[in-house]
């Protein structure tokens, strides 16, 4: 009974009904294929620059974990590289699967890695997230790989504050946490125009996927399984398959930052 309560029926496949732009034009995730991305020397490295002071807390929103920033003001920032003006960082989380084979939701020629770090930040040409989130140009989101490996020690102070968030709608203060600690040594990347990837499934995002993955170690995957995606007091589900599968690329252009 239990194993049916947790495969609730709000799975990706249903949410076209209340989200008709699920089959939209620029839905994300997407299969990234290297082989088709067209290398342009006109787009600029990416310029990060975050701020460990804006860091507030860390909570469970009964999908994925969640770090969300302070962001009335420039202090954590992601400029240049394929957008023009300032996109402020407002929060990063993660997708994961139930087993190491699977839980990216982009994927790189069919390859799935275990989990998937995204970088949230919004538009500064707009008044509030909330308002560049239904905008063109609202929302940017640097996205990271992560592949099974050595453990990654930048992760494990989030880790750390798992038995905190346990279950959906908890949350504690986190403070003084530099997410530029997670980002691979390599910022090459693919950029194309795409969505969020939960619902409302906003066609307002700027996708910037990393090429380099960043480790995690088994260990470290198991520990994002013990997250709950159940309230307190419900039957416990396993916080685990967080993932969209890739979408339709519907002609949309990819570019690579590299060559
Ligand atoms: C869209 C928002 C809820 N969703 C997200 O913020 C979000 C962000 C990133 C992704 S992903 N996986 O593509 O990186 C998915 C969902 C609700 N919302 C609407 C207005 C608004 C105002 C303030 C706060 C939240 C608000
Ligand atoms: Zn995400």
């Amino acid at each position: 009974i239990y194993e049916y309560l947790c495969h609730f029926s709000s799975g990706p496949a249903k949410w076209v009904a209340n989200f008709p732009i699920a089959d939209g034009p620029r839905q994300s995730p997407i299969d990234i294929v290297p082989g088709e991305a067209s290398y342009d020397a006109g787009l600029k490295p990416l310029s990060i620059k975050y701020d460990p002071s804006t860091c507030l807390d860390i909570l469970n929103n009964g999908h994925s974990f969640q770090v969300t920033f302070v962001d009335d003001n420039d202090s954590s920032t992601l400029t240049d590289g394929p957008i023009s003006g300032t996109y402020r960082l407002k929060q990063f989380h993660f997708h994961w699967g139930a087993a190491d084979d699977r839980g990216s939701e982009h994927t790189v020629a069919g390859t799935k890695y275990a989990a998937e770090l995204h970088l949230v930040h919004w538009n500064t040409a707009y008044p509030s997230f909330g308002e560049a989130a239904s905008k063109p140009d609202g929302l940017a989101v640097v996205g990271v790989f992560l592949q099974v490996g050595a453990e990654n020690a930048s992760l494990q102070r989030l880790l750390d504050a798992f038995d905190s968030i346990k279950t959906k709608g908890s949350q504690t203060s986190f403070a003084n946490f530099d997410p530029s600690t997670m980002l691979p040594g390599c910022l090459d990347y693919w950029t194309y125009d795409g969505s969020l990837t939960t619902p409302p499934l906003l066609e307002s995002v700027t996708w910037i996927v990393c090429k380099e993955p960043v480790s995690v170690s088994p260990e470290q995957m198991a520990k994002f399984r013990s997250l709950l995606f159940s309230a307190d007091g419900e039957a416990e589900c396993c916080m685990m398959d967080n993932y969209r599968p890739p979408q339709p690329l519907k002609g949309r252009p990819v570019r690579a930052s590299f060559q």
